[in-house]
């Protein structure tokens, strides 16, 4: 049983990732709430007002998210509580938050993941993390199409993707909830390549052995069909 954390920027792949994987492994997938969140168009139209409102928002969906999953066992989830801070950091330090807000913000996700310290499964099992360049970034953007998301849309987005994509690395550097893992979301289109699927299914199921979360002898043949 198993409980695999995807992370990477906006648009990396990780919603179709955890689709393909949670088939994949039969496991249950948690998706972020996106088209359903009330709070992200207004965030985009106004950033600095409402920041710290989506900030709260994605940490209470990601916490019962987690929740659930480390009580199920089975499951992969798209983005989790261990990137929440990236983000909050990230638009806190260019000003999108009063110091009162950080020092709540701070204080609620320690209070959380001191919950979480207290569950009998405390941590995922595998984080699996998309690295791509901004290039790719702003080329999946486009093509997911999300209106507040796209460069004309604001121009000081450039300036904020580039910023996110700047976190990523020491974040996924200091990450030590679980066993990590990268894989090369610029070089593997797992969308339209069958063959690259494949590639990055046998390096996480061959991490997942290393680890001794699958039997050696496992072998999964179903042929997977994704819609790009
Ligand atoms: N490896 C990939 N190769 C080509 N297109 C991709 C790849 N991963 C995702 N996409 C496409 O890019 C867009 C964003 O993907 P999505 O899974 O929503 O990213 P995320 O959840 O990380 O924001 C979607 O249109 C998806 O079909
Ligand atoms: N300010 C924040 N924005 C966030 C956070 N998590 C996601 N998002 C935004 C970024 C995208 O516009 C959208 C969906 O993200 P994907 O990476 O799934 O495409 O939501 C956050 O924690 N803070």
């Amino acid at each position: 049983m198993t409980v695999i954390v995807l992370s990477g920027p906006i648009g990396a792949g990780k919603s179709s990732l955890t689709s393909i994987l949670s088939d994949y492994l039969g496991t249950r997938p948690f998706y972020e709430s996106v088209d359903d969140n009330p709070v992200l168009p207004l965030f985009y139209a106004d950033p600095k007002k409402y920041a710290f409102l989506l900030q709260v928002y994605f940490l209470n969906t990601r916490f019962h998210s987690i929740k659930a999953a480390l009580s199920e066992d089975n499951n992969v989830l798209d983005r989790s509580i261990y990137e929440d801070a990236l983000f909050f950091q990230m638009n806190a330090d260019i000003g999108r938050a009063t110091s009162e807000e950080v020092d709540t913000y701070y204080e609620l996700l320690h209070n959380m993941m001191g919950e979480l310290s207290r569950m009998p499964k405390k941590n995922p099992d595998l984080l699996v993390h998309i690295d791509v360049s901004y290039d790719t970034m702003i080329k999946r953007i486009k093509k997911r199409g999300r209106p507040y998301e796209q460069l004309s849309y604001d121009s000081t987005l450039e300036d904020y993707y580039k910023r996110l994509l700047e976190y990523y690395k020491p974040w996924y550097e200091k990450y030590d909830y679980s066993p990590k893992m990268t894989i090369d979301g610029d070089e593997l289109d797992f969308m339209a390549s069958e063959h690259d699927r494949q590639i990055v299914l046998d390096q996480i199921t061959a991490k997942l052995k290393e680890m001794g979360k699958l039997p050696e002898d496992w072998d999964k043949t179903t042929d997977i069909r994704i819609e790009a």
